[in-house]
């Protein structure tokens, strides 16, 4: 049996605790099944944003008639964009490596459970009075073994297809139709009811549904009935929820439709670790499980599934287990961002989960074109939304659509940090006419809204 200070399952973002505790002088044994780094730069937010580059820019091209230029594409060397992100994913895992200290020992297999402080990676067994579970999610499986999840892309080994079929309305499917289309490769995308991006608010993705539509073929109410494969090619009957059916080709077929717990590999049946009914970790506020030294952090918890919300959670849980803090994070606002063409960055709640939740709030929807920059994009639809807490000026929720929202959303951020009142965005000084200026008519609308507000009741 090998002994250790603290034994890490799961090299994503809690690779950077490894790094830390080697530093602060403690043992510790990473255990990973995968390459080192985790889904964020392997197969998760980077590479795909990497793409999305690409695809930016084509869209400006593609659309460039809108600002009066007429311009067209000669070719795009898809093959070279993912020669370029395959090998961007191939340096990873020694990047990695070389981030941790002697003390660091890196095993590389799958981790499991003999005991609540025992664990099996390989052949060995590890104990430590603190382990920590990051063992993130994974896609759920594609129902065809032709189809891909989001991982066969990254890398994407083999022919580049001409078209694809999109399975799914969130973030990764968004994303990724935003993707191939962009490039030109033609992209269906099929969305099993009426809403796309079904968790934001509800303004903010009638307008995301109305833009991303004229972008590339999105069949709504529709599912897949039957699936084959022959001669490199999916044929696919697809089904609309009126019972309609029609014949669909296509050369690739990816499933976004979710994620799922990695927590299965563990053996968590020989500890006291308890899951919830999605099989998702339970933890304390101090992030312990049931079981005493056993803690869980990032997508394992099952709570956000963001690259930054677990970096926060790992960052706090080294100065539990470091600096003996004792105090539980409070995640006070959690952002996101869907990186798609149109952008949306949002913060806080919406307006149906406002409702929902009977909490008392005022609205207000501006669009951006009072800022020059924001004119010159030649774009009308992006808008700020804001909904504040009439009694006190707080921003209750914050969502944008339009180019570099979530650029744009980290002034409202840094507000909400440090001193939660809309009326600060409305007073400060804007450079003019930078586009974090179309912020200011926003906030002068909400705050208007708060005083007609309180002046009715
Ligand atoms: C396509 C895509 C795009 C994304 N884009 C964004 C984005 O733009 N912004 C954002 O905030 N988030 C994004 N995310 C989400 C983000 O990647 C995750 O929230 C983040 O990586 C979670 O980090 P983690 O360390 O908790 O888990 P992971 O990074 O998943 O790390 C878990 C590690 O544990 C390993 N593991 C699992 N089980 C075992 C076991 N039994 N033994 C040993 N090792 C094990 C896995 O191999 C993996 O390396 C994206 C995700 C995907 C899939
Ligand atoms: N920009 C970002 O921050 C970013 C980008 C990508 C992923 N992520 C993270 O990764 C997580 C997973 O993303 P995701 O897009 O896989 O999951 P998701 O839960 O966001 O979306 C899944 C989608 O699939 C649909 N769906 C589910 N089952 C289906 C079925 N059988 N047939 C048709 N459609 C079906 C759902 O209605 C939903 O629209 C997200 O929750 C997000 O936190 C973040």
């Amino acid at each position: 049996m090998k002994e250790f200070d603290l034994i890490i399952i799961g090299a994503g973002r809690a690779s950077n605790l490894a790094v830390s505790a080697g530093k602060a002088g403690k043992k510790v044994a990473l255990i990973e099944k995968s390459t080192l780094g985790g889904t964020c730069p392997n197969r998760g937010c980077v590479p795909s944003k990497l793409l999305l580059g690409y695809a930016h820019v084509a869209n400006a091209i593609k659309e460039s008639q809108r600002h009066f230029i007429d311009s067209s594409i000669n070719s795009i060397d898809i093959k070279k964009i993912f020669e370029k992100t395959n090998s961007y994913i191939s340096k990873i895992d020694s990047i990695y490596e070389n981030k941790f200290n002697e003390n660091v020992q890196i095993f590389k297999g799958e981790g499991s459970f003999i005991s609540n402080n025992i664990v099996k990676v390989n052949d060995e067994q590890l104990t430590a009075p603190k382990i920590v579970i990051a063992t993130g999610t994974r896609p759920i499986e594609a129902p065809h073994e032709k189809a891909w999840t989001s991982d066969d892309i990254f890398p994407l080994l083999g022919d580049i297809p001409k078209s694809i079929t999109i399975v799914g309305a969130g973030f990764i499917a968004c994303e990724l139709a935003s993707f191939f289309s962009g490039v030109g490769i033609k992209t269906t995308l099929l969305v099993r009811s009426q809403r796309i991006l079904s968790n934001e608010d509800e303004e903010i993705s009638a307008i995301f549904k109305d833009e991303f539509s004229k972008k590339m073929d999105i069949l709504f109410d529709t599912s897949i009935k039957t699936t084959n494969y022959e001669n490199n090619q999916f044929n696919l009957i697809l089904e609309n929820k009126d019972g309609t059916t029609k014949e669909h080709q296509s050369d690739a077929l990816l499933y976004a439709t979710g994620r799922q717990s990695n927590t299965d590999t563990l053996n968590l049946e020989n500890t006291s670790i308890q899951i919830d009914k999605r099989g998702f970790i339970k933890r304390d506020k101090l992030f312990e499980t049931n079981a005493k030294g056993v803690y869980v952090v990032g997508d394992a918890s099952g709570k956000h599934m963001l690259q930054h919300a677990a970096a926060y959670e790992i960052n706090h849980l080294g100065k539990i287990l470091l600096e003996d803090c004792k105090e539980p994070l409070y995640f006070k606002y959690m952002p996101h961002a869907v990186f798609t063409e149109p952008e949306i960055a949002s913060v806080g709640i919406t307006e149906q989960k406002a409702k929902e939740k009977n909490i008392k709030y005022i609205t207000s929807t501006t669009n951006w074109l009072a800022s020059a920059k924001a004119m010159s994009t030649r774009l009308h639809y992006p808008v700020t939304k804001f909904l504040i807490n009439p009694d006190n000026y707080e921003i209750l929720g914050c969502h944008m659509i339009g180019p570099e929202s979530s650029t744009m959303m980290h002034q409202v951020l840094a507000v909400m940090h440090i001193n939660n009142d809309v009326r600060h965005i409305k007073e400060m000084l804007y450079i003019h006419p930078a586009l974090s200026e179309a912020l200011l008519p926003a906030a002068v609308a909400a705050v208007k809204e708060v005083e007609k507000y309180n002046k009715k009741s």
